[in-house]
């Protein structure tokens, strides 16, 4: 196995100029609207702005979206919509994305900024615990798409939610999943544990075969399989 094979292993440090020069070339610098809900969460919101996805994280999201020409799509954690802007400017007229989270107060943020970019039609907000949320979405396999970004230790449950309603083939991913590398920490916090737990079931789950990404915090990515392919 090539672990720590200095040959193999690329940990490229992003310095603000690298990091400048990957979202130009990458065309993910996010665009005015984008830029103007960063600046009113850091308003709104000054404790918590770091929890909205990263730019390029969020430029990732309209991408596999499309890739996937998904149109039924669920988001667990909607804060003030950074994230749920870029998952529905994705979707084609007629796509939905039901998008979930416990705040009011956020969450007004985001219903204003879905409109002022014209993705409101597109968007079903449901407020209360996502776990509710979640088992109250029809059983059988329906979503192309899910994205988990909400609180730590619901993410096994939300996972377990989840997997059974992809329809092969469709992705689920999972954010923070390297929180800051606490995740490796002997004595991790509280967040950093729950992730660890949730890497680890998701690493077993033989339903999926996936990834994770060093993209921003950590991205999982995974892909339901067809009942009879086995996962790498
Ligand atoms: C990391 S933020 C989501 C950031 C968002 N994806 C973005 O890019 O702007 C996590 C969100 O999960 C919400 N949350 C926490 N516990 C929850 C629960 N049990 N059910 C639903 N949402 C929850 C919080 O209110 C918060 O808005």
């Amino acid at each position: 196995m090539l672990r720590n094979d200095p040959l193999t292993q690329r940990n490229l440090p992003l310095t603000s100029e690298l990091y400048d020069y990957l979202l130009t070339q990458g065309r993910m610098v996010p665009d005015a609207l984008l830029a103007e809900l960063v600046e009113r969460t850091r308003e709104a919101a000054p404790g918590q702005a770091h929890m909205s996805v990263a730019p390029e994280e969020g430029a990732l999201l309209t991408f596999l979206v499309r890739l996937l020409g998904a149109t039924r799509v669920v988001e667990v954690g909607t804060f003030t919509g950074f994230s749920s802007l870029c998952l529905a400017r994705g979707l084609p007229a007629g796509g939905l994305l039901v998008t979930c989270d416990v705040s009011d107060e956020w969450t007004r943020l985001a219903r204003e900024f879905w409109s002022r970019g014209g993705v409101a039609d597109r968007i079903e907000l449901r407020l209360g615990p996502a776990l509710d949320t979640l088992r109250a979405l029809p059983a059988e396999p329906h979503l192309d798409l899910a994205f988990i970004d909400a609180d730590k230790p619901g993410y096994v449950g939300y996972w377990e939610e989840l997997v059974p309603r992809l329809r092969p083939g469709a992705l689920l991913m999972a954010d923070n999943t390297l929180f800051s590398g606490e995740v490796i920490d002997e004595y991790p916090g509280e967040k950093a544990a729950a992730i660890r737990v949730f890497n680890e079931h998701a690493r077993r789950d033989p339903r999926v075969e996936l990834v994770i990404l060093p993209i921003a915090d950590g991205l999982t990515l995974a892909r339901r399989l067809p009942s009879g392919e086995v996962g790498a």
